[in-house]
């Protein structure tokens, strides 16, 4: 089954470089976008990319470089489209995305929910769900911030999409040896202390079978100067469209 995966950006999220970590999943009938952070609509433009082919959106967790495009996203589908964008979102994230992020600048006559700005698809931890023919996305909750949740994508049950996690190496090493995982979509860290995030030196500690999958994303300013200090993994390229 053929899947193609452009990225809109592959930065971190205080990258000037490679714009927000934000993707374009296609398959040949439908196109999802994940992520929608602040530069999406810039990168979106850039790459003539209309929002009227964008079938849908989902949201892996609230920080701006994830959902900061969001308001643009909807006012233009609405005044320039008539339309509105189909959102997936975990059930947990629903209300604080329009509580904590959206309210303030999407609230006016005729929007006064989510609902009211976006057609929202709840989705639910661990249940695959069939956005398109071809197209199936599970949520695997991820620890990110203390107290937030955050969450990862398993892809067709055979791709995994980390999002923005804390590093993981059971749920890789589960996903690889027990799931068939086949391609891994990974955020790095490249310098100073992991934290909310995971840093190259731990991805660097997993077995090779498992970093030969590993293509790194999300990642800083510097990355040129780590190019070949990546062991069996690759950076993913900005605007470039692989095959998965
Ligand atoms: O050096 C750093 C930089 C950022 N953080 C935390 O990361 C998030 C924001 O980045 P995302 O990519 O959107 O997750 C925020 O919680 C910062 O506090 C960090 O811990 N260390
Ligand atoms: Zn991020
Ligand atoms: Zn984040």
């Amino acid at each position: 089954m053929t899947l193609r995966l452009q990225m809109l950006g592959t930065g971190g999220a205080f990258a000037k470089k490679y714009f927000n970590n934000n993707g374009l999943l296609c398959t040949e009938d439908f196109t999802l976008l994940i992520d929608c952070g602040i530069t999406a609509p810039l990168a979106l433009h850039q790459l003539g990319k209309p929002l009227e082919k964008i079938d849908a959106i989902l949201v892996t967790h609230i920080h701006g470089d994830h959902v900061g495009g969001l308001e643009e996203l909807a006012f233009r589908m609405k005044f320039v489209y008539g339309k509105k964008p189909v959102l997936y979102v975990a059930e947990s994230l629903a209300e604080p995305l329009w509580e904590h992020t959206l309210k303030g600048g999407l609230t006016q006559e005729g929007i006064a929910c989510l609902e009211d700005a976006f057609d929202v698809k709840l989705l639910r931890e661990g249940e695959p769900t069939q956005l398109s023919p071809k197209l199936t996305v599970e949520l695997i909750r991820t620890p990110h911030i203390p107290g937030k949740a955050s969450y990862s994508l398993y892809i067709n049950n055979e791709i995994f999409y980390s999002a923005d996690m804390i590093f993981q190496p059971e749920l890789l090493t589960k996903l690889v040896y027990e799931r068939n995982c086949r391609k891994i979509l990974h955020e790095v860290q490249l310098t100073g202390p992991g934290q909310v995030h995971t840093t190259l030196q731990e991805l660097l500690s997993l077995p090779f079978d498992i970093q030969s999958k590993i293509s790194l994303m999300h990642y800083g300013d510097e990355m040129e100067s780590f190019i070949g200090a990546t062991g069996e993994m690759s950076f993913l390229r900005q605007h470039e469209v692989y095959t998965l």
